[in-house]
């Protein structure tokens, strides 16, 4: 990855010359073509007579897209300039990025792929489709690049919180990898963004005439591990193992699996399980850092909505951290801290409709306690027991309030997708006895975010630790009794501080395989990055602009994991090849034209 400083002239790096090369979007410099390459390059003519900096095309771009009716539309340009531009449209999105991450990102990229086969003019990444089964190593022969570092792949099925979108989940992986560039660092040509369409189960969907993947139902079982296995081992054929390939936006059925089944194959990892676990680790142990909150793990009690793959991911990684850090004797001590409220209530030992995934969160209630606290669970007759064996348990359906008001969580971690599960009633029983709540509400896009950052302000007498999956902007608050008003500026626990700078690790240390003990790494260099000014204002992250240290940051800290457990097929400057943050510093990507 050489920095672009150090290239040939423009003229010596490729052949193409005139209108071809305005119309080539690596290439492409617009305006900003000086004398000399437009006399070597044939475009006297063809641009204004003007010369035009990088700064200056910031400036039109920025004016451009203050000036959009809508967040869509802003969108919309800013992967028009990707398209015709791409140096200019990460420079434009670095130097800007807590204004414009909200756009290619969460929560606009949600709108995007609900709309996507309206607004889509030009491809990006690959398609692959169900209907290319036998063939899947030959499309990836049609992709223009030799040499693919980073893969985001998804199925499209859960993507975000707004449910099965098909073959218009495309904007994810694209949105994701983009962040890749911009946040992590890594080269542009390295990237692709992949879409495993094996149909849909959204009918609205199928039925818009504009839809645009296979029209036809979701291929599921056996053919559909077959289609995926197809995919990785094509990958693993054409760029190696050490390819790495993030999983994305998969539903729960499959994520798990997946995952499992692919990481030893494939240098692998999966993003809403291990990336968002990552980064809602770090949130909490910054939150322990904040005045007034108990400053172990293991003297809290996590309450978690929804029991799907990041909520179970976030409880994996928190029992990982207590057992590396003696905070629990064992894995069963360090579980009993994480406690689980799905589509059915309470999760506890002995409920039926428990899957294994999430029995391992099923924790012993008096029979009393559950009777006081819960409800007919069988629609009438409430007392019968479960069907495992567990005679004496009875089968109670405990919502999620009735479950505060028994547990009495410190913190609580929404990953349901429900909006304004996080009710007045709730949050204000949490700040009774708890000095400082913590209260996550992680589900994306802004629309199913459990509950917005002022409400968590005001519902908690302005006294939640707070931190949520979309962006929310800052909360001016007064809290009750209290003279002056108070600012809080709520963090975003979202994966993006996350998987671009373990990504970027990863391939600086040509990993060959992404281990657990990688996002535990990554979870600290985050957290460390956490200043006492962040603590004051109620963040339990680094500011957004600190984005590309945090990840150089995370960087180091992967590529050196990998070095140490033996996964590291490249060494870094430091002692025995260890990584360095200038080594991480010196491969980012930083996009300027050139000499
Ligand atoms: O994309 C995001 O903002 C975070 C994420 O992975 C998800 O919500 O699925
Ligand atoms: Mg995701």
């Amino acid at each position: 990855m050489s920095s672009a400083k150090q290239r040939a002239p423009i003229w010596e790096q490729t052949r193409l010359r005139g209108v071809e090369l305005l119309r080539n979007p690596r290439l492409n410099r617009g305006m900003a073509f000086t004398e000399e390459e437009r006399e070597r390059l044939g475009l006297r003519g063809l641009l204004p007579a003007r010369v035009l900096d990088m700064e200056a095309q910031k400036m039109r771009i920025m004016e451009n897209l203050r000036r959009c009716a809508t967040d869509l539309d802003r969108y919309v340009q800013l992967i028009s300039l990707l398209q015709r531009n791409e140096a200019l449209f990460f420079r434009v999105l670095i130097d800007n990025v807590t204004e414009l991450m909200p756009y290619v990102y969460t929560p606009t990229v949600g709108e995007a792929c609900q709309r996507f086969g309206h607004i889509f003019k030009t491809p990006r990444g690959l398609f692959i489709s169900y209907a290319d089964r036998g063939r899947v190593r030959q499309l990836l022969d049609n992709w223009p690049e030799a040499d693919v570092s980073v893969i985001v792949a998804t199925d499209g099925e859960r993507i975000l919180g707004l449910g099965d979108l098909g073959a218009s989940g495309m904007g994810i992986p694209i949105g994701k990898l983009l962040l890749y560039v911009a946040c992590g660092g890594i080269m542009p040509e390295k990237t692709l963004p992949v879409m495993l369409d094996v149909g849909t189960e959204n009918f609205e969907m199928l039925d818009d005439p504009l839809y645009p993947g296979l029209l036809q139902r979701r291929v599921r079982g056996e053919e559909y591990d077959a289609f995926v296995e197809e995919f990785v081992l094509a990958v693993k054929d054409k760029w190696g193992e050490k390819c790495l390939i993030q999983w994305e936006d998969f539903a729960n059925a499959n994520a798990f699996r997946l995952l499992q089944r692919f990481r030893h194959v494939q240098c692998s990892f999966n993003d809403d399980i291990q990336g968002t676990a990552a980064v809602a680790l770090a949130g909490l142990l910054g939150a322990l850092r904040m005045p007034r909150v108990p400053s172990q793990l293991r003297q809290h009690r996590f309450l978690f909505y929804g029991a799907g793959s990041a909520g179970l991911g976030i409880a994996d990684l928190i029992v990982a951290y207590m057992l590396k850090h003696g905070e629990a004797a064992d894995e069963a001590e360090a579980r009993e801290r994480c406690w689980f409220v799905d589509s059915k209530g309470l999760i506890y030992r002995g409920r039926a409709l428990v899957t294994d995934e999430k029995a391992r969160y099923a924790h012993a209630v008096p029979a009393e306690r559950l009777l006081e606290h819960g409800t007919a669970a069988d629609g009438g007759h409430g007392n019968v027991a479960a069907a495992d064996g567990a005679r004496t348990t009875p089968q109670r359906r405990i919502e999620l309030e009735d479950a505060v008001r028994m547990l009495r969580p410190t913190g609580l971690i929404g990953v349901s997708t429900i909006p304004k599960a996080f009710t007045h009633s709730i949050l204000s029983y949490m700040a009774s006895y708890q000095e400082r709540p913590i209260v996550f509400a992680l589900s994306n896009p802004t629309s199913k975010s459990e509950c917005t950052a002022r409400e968590a302000y005001e519902f908690t007498d302005a006294r939640a630790v707070f931190a949520s999956g979309s962006p929310f902007d800052p909360v001016v608050i007064r809290a009750e009794g209290g003279a002056e008003e108070q600012r809080f500026l709520p963090g975003q626990a979202n994966n993006s501080y996350c998987f671009p700078g373990c990504g970027f690790g990863v391939v600086m240390a040509g990993a060959t395989c992404f281990t657990d003990a990688m996002f535990l790494d990554a979870a600290n260099a985050v957290a460390g990055m956490v200043q006492a000014e962040d603590l004051e204002s109620g963040r339990v992250f680094p500011p957004l602009e600190k984005i590309r240290e945090v990840s150089a940051r995370i960087a180091v800290a992967v590529a050196n994991e990998a070095h140490r457990a033996g996964y590291a097929t490249k060494s870094g400057s430091g002692p025995k090849g260890t990584f360095t943050f200038e080594d991480a510093c010196q491969w980012q990507y930083d996009p300027v034209y050139g000499i």
